[in-house]
């Protein structure tokens, strides 16, 4: 059997980054995405000196013995276009955001005068400088506002729009495709026949990727023919990026994924429980990762193995985060495979089994937050020992 660390990097050398598009600023699906380029300014930031305060732009020296009272020339409202002079001696009544007229270098806030409209009485000095916000004194024209690699997120909007531009170059989030198989499963509320199940697998693998940051481009449930799963698959590669296909993986006489795919996609045994059946092909450029039908062997392998490769499709640099958490009571594991026990991690870095570690304790994997991973030559877990934990990803 291959070895965990062995799949994922063999996974990790067959898929590759996304080409890069131009996605415009209001695109639902810019965020999350990672800038293929830097994004420089084509304007300096602010683009002329302007007031960071509603009151009268001044010049400090008229007002370096107040109170003294000064003539208004008129009003300056944000958006006026007209170019302002300030005569010595006079006020202009100006409001936040609007440029200051020429000759002034200060900014009196109203509430340090009168609030007069034909003459204004200002109580109080201010030093030169005060309350203008400079051409250029946040960012200058050319400045890398934001980096090649930066993963898009909504602190980043305000300095690329003011920049200038309205679309950006980005390697896009994967949309993945997801195919379930078997002839047992119904759709979500659907009332069941003997024998049947409702498929959890479509919903749980679209809500990782999701959750995951990745977009979701279809989510398909096929039989256990394999002609109608080749024929599912490559029809979904041309709509999606990737796809991510549940159950057909292990040794049954009805095994879709294999007996579509055998001479095309490698399938193999990785030690690990749950996720010991695992399938990968490509599909001309589309990745098909071919996941266990059991539904936490299909939760398990996608975190272990899909997010990675996902996330290297996406040129994202972030890591799964793991954490090292304290057994507080313990449990057995089967020997030669890594265990990724579904476990409850609390604030204190404990964690206790969620319950049955079987592969189709659902319940149980509702109760859980995080998994733990118990090294392949480990068969018990016991109370204090310590292990590396990955919490599980919810929504944002
Ligand atoms: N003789 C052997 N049998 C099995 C082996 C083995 O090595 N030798 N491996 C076992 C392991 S481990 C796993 S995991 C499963 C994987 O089986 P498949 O990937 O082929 O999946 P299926 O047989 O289609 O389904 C397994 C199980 O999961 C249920 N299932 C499948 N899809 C869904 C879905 N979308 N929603 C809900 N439940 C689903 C399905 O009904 C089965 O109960 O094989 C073991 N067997
Ligand atoms: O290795 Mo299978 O994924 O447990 O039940």
């Amino acid at each position: 059997m291959r070895s965990v660390e062995d799949h994922r990097r063999h996974l990790l050398d067959q898929v590759r980054s996304l080409a890069p598009r131009r996605i415009p600023v209001l695109a639902p699906e810019l965020l999350g995405s990672v800038l293929a380029a830097d994004v420089v300014s084509g304007a300096a930031l602010p683009g002329f000196d302007n007031s960071a305060m509603d009151g009268y732009a001044v010049r400090a020296a008229d007002v370096a013995d107040a109170p003294v009272t000064l003539p208004v020339d008129g009003d300056i409202p944000a958006g006026d276009t007209r170019s302002s002079v300030l005569q010595p001696g006079t006020a202009w009544r100006i409001m936040t955001g609007a440029p200051v007229p020429a000759g002034a270098d200060s900014v009196v806030q109203v509430e340090l005068t009168d609030g007069g409209t034909h003459q204004v009485r200002v109580e109080h000095a201010v030093a030169p400088g005060t309350a203008v916000r400079r051409l250029g004194g946040d960012v200058q024209k050319g400045d890398v506002v934001a980096l090649a690699g930066t993963r898009i997120a909504p602190w980043h909007i305000p300095a690329i729009v003011s920049a200038g531009h309205a679309e950006v170059e980005v390697i896009p989030r994967p949309r993945v495709g997801i195919v379930t198989t078997g002839d047992e499963l119904r759709p979500a509320g659907s009332d069941l026949a003997y024998g049947q199940v409702i498929d959890c697998n479509g919903p749980m693998l679209a809500s990782l990727v999701t959750a995951h940051g990745f977009a979701v481009g279809a989510v398909r449930a096929v039989g256990d023919g394999g002609p109608e799963t080749r024929a599912a698959l490559t029809s979904l590669a041309g709509e999606v990026d990737a796809i991510v296909t549940s159950g057909g993986v292990s040794a049954g006489a009805f095994e879709p994924l294999k007996l579509a795919f055998a001479d095309d996609f490698e399938f193999t045994q990785v030690a690990m429980q749950p996720g010991k059946p695992q399938g990968f092909g490509m599909l001309g450029d589309v990745p098909v990762f071919c996941l266990p039908g059991n539904p936490v062997s299909s939760l398990v392998s996608f975190e272990v193995f899909v997010a990675p490769a996902l996330r290297s499709m996406a040129g994202r640099p972030d890591a799964a985060r793991s954490v090292r958490a304290t057994v507080q009571t313990g449990w057995s594991s089967p020997p030669g495979r890594a265990q990724f026990a579904r476990v409850v991690l609390d604030h204190d870095r404990r964690i206790v089994s969620s319950g049955g570690q079987a592969s189709h304790i659902m319940g149980g994997l509702a109760h859980a937050n995080a998994l733990a991973v118990v090294p392949a030559e480990v068969t018990q877990v016991h109370e204090g020992d310590v292990l590396e934990v990955i919490p599980l990803i919810g929504g944002a």
